[in-house]
């Protein structure tokens, strides 16, 4: 018996109806079982659970995200990601492929993003020393920024994903980047409606400072969230270091110098575009501005985003010499509000 199933309330009943459509694909727990050979690659985990790799029959690779008995994401947390996902579908969102719902097995299968997760990319965990070179990063960085952009603004009523962090932006085998985890994710109810009140939610150095003293969430607080991800891009560093505090306090010490190589992730080797990367991180801290209403809009980070990828395009990632020649000028061309 699935407790939270028995106790659901009735608005239930309409996710399920919307979960009936042909092209919400159901599993039994034994297809599950058959197509990732008895979940026999464990591929990560997290707060819902593990998440193993599987092979349909037409040879789709999936990931099957098992919610765990001790997940505290109940069936409503796994409804809402199911149909979110089931509502919304663009390049830059990963696709559901399907779900299980049989006695207490609940599980969500995804299209498979082969690279796994931006984060493990730039803490260099993905095992085989791979390196994200700038522009890379950049693209990264924009793709995600219209997938979000899309759930804000591209779907009926918006949807705020509510936990945009570097874990959440999945790799496919050509970096191609997109958006993941839907678990927290909330829709509005009407187009008036201006805000969700929710308990405080998302991780640990990616929550809006506004969202976690008011409980109001709305499209900015994934803005600030995805200003914390750029800068992580930027520097390769985590938010929070004990210690050292939080990257955007961290990134303010470091630019008064007007020196984009002491923000820069060493393992860049100084091969990146000095313009292109205070371009970043102008909008990262327009982004992470405490004040919610003076955020940027995710449409304008895409605009923002495209001309830091045009930058590297037409003038190529430099070397550590050219750069040093080039860093001060740079900055003071286009650091600051009058950027935009
Ligand atoms: N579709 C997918 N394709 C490939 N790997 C995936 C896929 N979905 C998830 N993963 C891997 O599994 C890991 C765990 O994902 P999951 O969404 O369950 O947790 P999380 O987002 O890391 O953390 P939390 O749930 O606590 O927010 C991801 O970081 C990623 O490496």
């Amino acid at each position: 018996m699935v407790p939270e199933l028995m106790s659901a309330p009735g608005h239930i009943t309409n996710h399920w109806d919307h979960l009936q459509k042909p092209e919400n694909r159901r599993f039994t727990y034994q297809e599950l079982e058959k197509f990732t050979e008895n979940f026999k690659h464990l591929i990560g985990h997290g707060g819902f659970g593990h998440v193993y790799y599987g092979c349909l029959e037409d040879s789709t690779e999936v990931a099957v995200k098992m919610r765990s008995e001790l997940s505290s994401h109940g069936l409503n947390e796994f409804l809402a990601e199911v149909q979110s996902l089931t509502k919304v579908h663009h390049r830059n969102l990963v696709c559901l492929v399907g779900y299980c719902w049989e006695k207490e097995h609940l599980a969500l299968v995804y299209e498979y993003m082969s690279r796994g997760n931006l984060c493990d990319y730039l803490r260099g965990k993905t095992g085989m020393g791979e390196i994200l070179n700038w522009k890379t990063r950049v693209r990264v960085a924009l793709e995600a920024a219209q997938g979000l952009d899309y759930l804000h603004k591209g779907c009926n009523l918006p949807i705020i994903h509510g936990n945009v962090k570097t874990n959440n932006i999945l790799l496919a085998q050509n970096f191609k980047a997109k958006i993941a985890d839907f678990g927290l994710s909330k829709t509005y109810h009407s187009d008036s409606q201006t805000h969700i009140s929710a308990a405080a939610a998302g991780s640990m150095g990616y929550i809006d400072p506004e969202y976690y003293t008011t409980g109001r969430l709305t499209e900015s607080s994934d803005v600030y969230s995805f200003g914390v991800v750029l800068l992580e891009i930027t520097t390769g560093e985590p938010p929070i270091i004990p210690e050292n505090g939080h990257i955007v306090q961290r990134v303010k010490h470091k630019i008064v110098s007007g020196n984009i190589s002491s923000v820069a992730d060493a393992h860049l080797g100084g091969a990146y575009n000095v313009s292109s990367m205070w371009k970043v991180v102008n909008i990262a801290m327009m982004c992470t501005t405490d004040i919610a209403t003076q955020r940027p809009k995710m449409g304008d980070v895409v605009v923002q985003l495209k001309e830091s990828l045009d930058l590297v395009e037409v003038h190529g990632d430099r070397g550590d010499m050219e750069n040093l020649a080039s860093d001060t000028m740079s900055s003071m061309s286009t650091f600051g509000p009058s950027a935009r």
